[in-house]
């Protein structure tokens, strides 16, 4: 076979060589990029059935299975216009993706600039007690999962505008669901996300917190929300949920969970391995950024006590390479965390719950104890990762804090949160900072 191939190199052309070489390359690009775009989605899944009816016609053909053959002859025929139909949102979204993107900025920094933005709105309606939910989409398309698709808007990212979206006024029609950020331009406003599939344990949690968390375990879509209630930051992922972020702590989780893919996909595997190891809980003490006492976890639906009595704190776990990634989502000067997940494998809500660990699990992972174990998780699929749990934390820091309570919500075992929330106006980003 190698005698064969150089061969083939020997009776041609250097150049012409080269030329196959780099048309090869450019091809396996695009088929690449397509993959990229399409993982996770329902397109995907749609590709790999016309892939096994390919492979079905194949099998046809070598058992010589006539009428089956002719039939599928007939439907691989339109395959082109099949694709077409099958895949036009996917198409539509990659090509306003080509042809939107600046390609003489970077697109790290027009990212880092609409982040920006986002914190510095999040912080600002939460200084005015205004709810708001703001979702990034990523590689799946959201608009596939929403129960209302809003008004179309199409415009740039801006702190101004994105207050003024949910002034909470009656003749302020958007104020009412969520906006929704699509190639770095605010999308949509006004769109309803579908609620969870899988129980949420805490029953403080509105249906403005369940929604967030409703399509972040459809899609792999990253959603900031700031509650009117408690004039608090929260974001969600992959089904997860972390609660009372101040800006500095939103900008960087956000900066991490858009990190470059290689990076994500390191932290994922990590966590993965980490789901049957011990994992220091982030309420526990500093190893995870809590900046004060230990967690406690609630029985599941029961209702915090009034005053959570400071727990003793105990030295911290060892921070093992994970730790510190879970630490640098939530804690600034520290590296951004890498995104749970970069795919999001649609699944049914029986398989999530059947996927889901028990409560006991979730108590465990949520700060039982220091060699708490987290419950056993595929950090690959986000419908695999637990439900919330909840942890108490003593409000004694919250001195100049709008939030009435120090609540951390703790992803089991895969995500830590943070408690220092020091007042949600803190930590905006001036307008310049790059
Ligand atoms: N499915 C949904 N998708 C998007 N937004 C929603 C959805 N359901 C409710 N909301 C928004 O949440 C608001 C109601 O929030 P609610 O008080 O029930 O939830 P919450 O999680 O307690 O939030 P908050 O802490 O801000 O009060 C609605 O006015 C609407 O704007």
């Amino acid at each position: 076979m190698v005698e064969g191939f150089l061969r083939l190199f020997s009776v041609r052309p250097a150049t012409q060589v080269i030329r196959d070489f780099f048309d090869i390359f450019i091809v396996a690009y695009v088929v690449y990029r397509a993959l990229l775009v399409l993982r996770g989605t329902r397109a995907m899944q749609m590709g790999l059935g016309l892939g096994i009816v390919f492979l079905i016609y194949l099998g046809a053909k070598i058992f010589g299975l006539t009428t089956l053959l002719n039939l599928l002859s007939w439907l691989l025929s339109s395959i082109i216009l099949i694709v077409v139909v099958v895949f036009q949102n996917d198409i539509r979204r990659a090509l306003i993706r080509v042809g939107g993107s600046n390609w003489f900025t970077s697109g790290r920094e027009q990212q880092s600039r609409v982040i920006d933005e986002v914190v510095a709105a999040a912080t600002e309606l939460a200084r005015h007690r205004m709810g708001a939910i703001i979702a990034f989409e990523q590689d799946a398309n959201v608009l596939e999962f929403v129960k209302s698709e809003g008004i179309h808007i199409d415009s740039v990212v801006t702190r101004e505008l994105l207050v003024s979206l949910f002034v909470p006024e009656s003749v302020n029609k958007l104020h009412d669901g969520a906006v929704l950020i699509r190639d770095l331009k605010i999308a949509r406003a006004g769109v309803f996300f579908p609620m969870p599939e899988t129980k949420i344990l805490d029953a403080s949690l509105g249906s403005r917190h369940r929604a967030a968390l409703g399509i972040t375990e459809e899609t792999d879509a990253v959603v900031v929300v700031v509650s009117e209630e408690r004039g608090t930051i929260s974001f969600c992922f992959s089904g997860n949920i972390v609660s009372n972020l101040d800006g500095q702590s939103l900008r960087h989780a956000l900066l991490g969970l858009f990190g470059r893919s290689s990076r994500r996909r390191r932290f994922a595997k990590k966590v993965a391995q980490v789901g049957r190891a011990s994992l220091p809980t982030p309420a526990r003490g500093p190893a995870v950024g809590a900046t004060q006492g230990a967690g406690q976890a609630h029985e599941p639906g029961k209702p915090a006590a009034a005053k959570p009595a400071p727990i003793e704190a105990k030295p911290a776990a060892p921070v093992s390479k994970t730790s510190s990634m879970i630490k640098a989502a939530v804690e600034p000067d520290a590296r951004p965390m890498a995104r749970m997940s970069t795919s999001t494998p649609m699944r049914s809500g029986a398989e999530a719950r059947a996927a889901t660990g028990s409560s006991a699990d979730l108590r465990a992972a949520a700060g039982a104890g220091a060699g708490g174990t987290a419950a056993p998780q595929d950090a690959d699929r986000p419908s695999e990762r637990g439900r919330p749990a909840m942890v108490d934390v003593p409000a004694a820091a919250a001195t100049d804090s709008p939030v009435p309570s120090q609540r951390t919500f703790v992803p089991t075992g895969q995500v830590a949160a943070t408690a220092a929330s020091k007042g949600s106006a803190e930590g905006m980003p001036p307008r310049d900072e790059p």
